[in-house]
């Protein structure tokens, strides 16, 4: 059964139709992205399979439930965490605690924990804390667990933010415009952490990118949108040389495939 399943999905702004009928399917423990040009749909088709946006007509099913109607916190806690094209980190909080900020849909202790600070309240922290450092670690960077995020460079936040993704212990991971930013060997880097994330962590992961070098290089499965519908899907190779994709971008004034 595939992790997630995009059934004849339609999002309308007033008269504007964002996202037209689309449909697709995300196998477990695959990466897979939707591609498009500027406008065609991608951040909406994101926005609402993380709940962000109520899709007009058509149903999202993760893990075998529908997430219609569901709040962004409670799909979180299905197993989906998301990384966003503009940072949200926590500016003036240190990596450890952004890191941390990620466990929060899975934490137990209530108030009265927190007021009294009981055993299973300290066992939670020092668990929270564990597992921040697992994921810093994982992604390379637990020597910056002190430093104040908003110092750190543009490539280190952005694993920072794909840190605390990791730390909701997520099914899929959707990451939105990870390159945005990165110069060509802090790209490389991603490529190598995005396949360790599928192969090891076994989570499948959805990516938004317009870097499309980077994209073939990841991607096992790639959806191709243009003015909110699916004009093709498949492999890189099937997706690249599909002539009706060739003419979406060379269509668009500002991207080439
Ligand atoms: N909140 C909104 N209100 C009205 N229209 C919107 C809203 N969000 C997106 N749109 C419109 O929906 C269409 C799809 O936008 P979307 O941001 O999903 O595309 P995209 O493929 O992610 O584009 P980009 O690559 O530029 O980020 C566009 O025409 C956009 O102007």
């Amino acid at each position: 059964m595939s992790l997630v399943k995009i059934k004849q999905l339609t999002l309308q702004f007033g008269g504007l139709t964002a996202v037209n009928d689309l449909s697709f399917e995300i196998p477990r423990e695959t990466i897979m992205s939707v591609i498009g040009p500027n406008g065609a749909g991608k951040t909406s088709v994101f926005n609402m399979i993380t709940g962000f946006y109520k899709p007009t007509k058509g149903d999202i099913v993760f893990d075998g439930t529908s997430i219609l109607g569901k709040k962004p916190s409670m799909i979180t806690q299905m197993g989906m965490a998301r990384t966003f094209q503009n940072l949200r980190l926590f500016p003036s909080l240190n990596v450890l605690e952004n890191v941390m900020s990620g466990m929060h849909s899975k934490t137990k202790q209530g108030i009265i924990g927190a007021l009294f600070h009981t055993p299973a309240q300290k066992r939670e922290e020092q668990t929270i804390v564990d597992v921040a450092y697992e994921c810093m670690e994982f992604v390379g960077i637990s020597s910056y667990a002190g430093r104040t995020a908003k110092n750190l460079p543009y490539g280190i936040q952005r694993y920072v933010e794909i840190a605390r993704a990791l730390a909701a212990r997520p099914k899929l991971l959707l990451l939105d415009e990870p390159a945005a930013g990165l110069n060509m060997s802090e790209k490389q880097d991603l490529i190598r952490l995005i396949r360790k994330i599928q192969r090891d962590l076994n989570i499948s992961v959805l990516l938004i990118e317009h870097d499309m070098g980077l994209v073939n290089q990841v991607s096992d499965h790639i959806v191709v949108l243009n003015y909110g519908q699916k004009i093709a899907a498949g492999t890189p190779s099937e997706v690249m040389n599909n002539p009706k994709v060739i003419e979406a971008y060379l269509g668009s004034e500002d991207e080439a495939i």
